[in-house]
């Protein structure tokens, strides 16, 4: 579904992402593991097209997106939930999420705002408070609705535990399962890597800017000391 060939990409003369390949199936959840700094966000931020890249492909379902906008990316289908979270903060719970509904680009629109509601009853609790008034883990949870109801067909969350109480993280790996449970593909950033590989299909591991392992989950799940070396576990 979307396939990356040898990107590089610099911030001015730093060479960050080093000819990366990563593929993400349709409905397969992929996870990209890296200790900080090593190029995850930068990736993700090339592939939506906020950091233009200096060479490489990105094909998205056959076609050639490399360039593209990052408007034009989640036109396509490519719900993004940004590390920081990505809400408008003077808008209430019920705007940020309504002013993001669409229907997805091959039509679908069984995201909608109930079943948003539905997924996230503590946002049904403050659908009138402003987006500056909600925890973290709540803000969080907005950003992955807002997300869900463009109707993407992939979507890739950056660090969306990060710095949530251990409840709300259970609850968001939750959403995460029932995201992948209806189809979608996910891309998924995450600090704790175990965590990572129990939700995900296949992961690959980033070390300054490149991928020095890759496989499936379930594999490196069960031998973490691969992972020792580039994960520092
Ligand atoms: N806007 C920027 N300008 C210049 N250098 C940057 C910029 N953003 C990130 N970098 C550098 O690019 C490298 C990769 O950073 P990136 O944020 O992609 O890593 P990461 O793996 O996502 O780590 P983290 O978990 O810390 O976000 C780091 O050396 C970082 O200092």
């Amino acid at each position: 579904m979307l396939t990356i060939e040898s990107l590089n990409t610099y911030y001015g003369d730093s060479h960050i992402l080093h000819g990366v390949d990563i593929h993400i199936p349709a409905g397969k959840a992929v996870g990209l593991l890296g200790r900080n700094g090593m190029g995850k966000t930068t990736l993700i931020r090339s592939l939506m097209g906020y950091v233009p890249a200096a060479s490489g492909k990105i094909r998205w379902r056959e076609n050639a997106v490399s360039g593209f906008s990052p408007e034009k990316m989640a036109r396509l289908g490519i719900g993004y939930v940004p590390e920081g979270r990505g809400i408008f903060p003077n808008l209430s719970v019920r705007e940020n999420l309504v002013m993001s509904a669409r229907r997805g680009p091959s039509g679908r629109n069984d995201w909608n705002f109930e079943r948003v509601m539905a997924t996230f009853p503590r946002l049904k609790e403050r659908l009138n408070h402003g987006g500056q008034q909600l925890s973290g883990g709540e803000q969080q949870m907005l950003s992955i609705g807002r997300a869900l109801m463009t109707n993407p067909d992939m979507m890739i969350l950056d660090e969306a535990t990060e710095g949530l109480a251990p409840l709300i993280v259970q609850e968001i790996w939750r959403v995460i399962n029932q995201i992948r449970g209806t189809g979608i593909s996910t891309l998924i950033v995450d600090r704790n890597y175990r965590a990572v590989l129990a939700h995900t299909d296949h992961a690959v591991v980033l070390e300054k800017g490149k991928v020095v392992l890759q496989g499936e989950s379930e594999v490196l799940l069960a031998s973490p000391e691969s992972l020792g070396a580039y994960l520092g576990v």
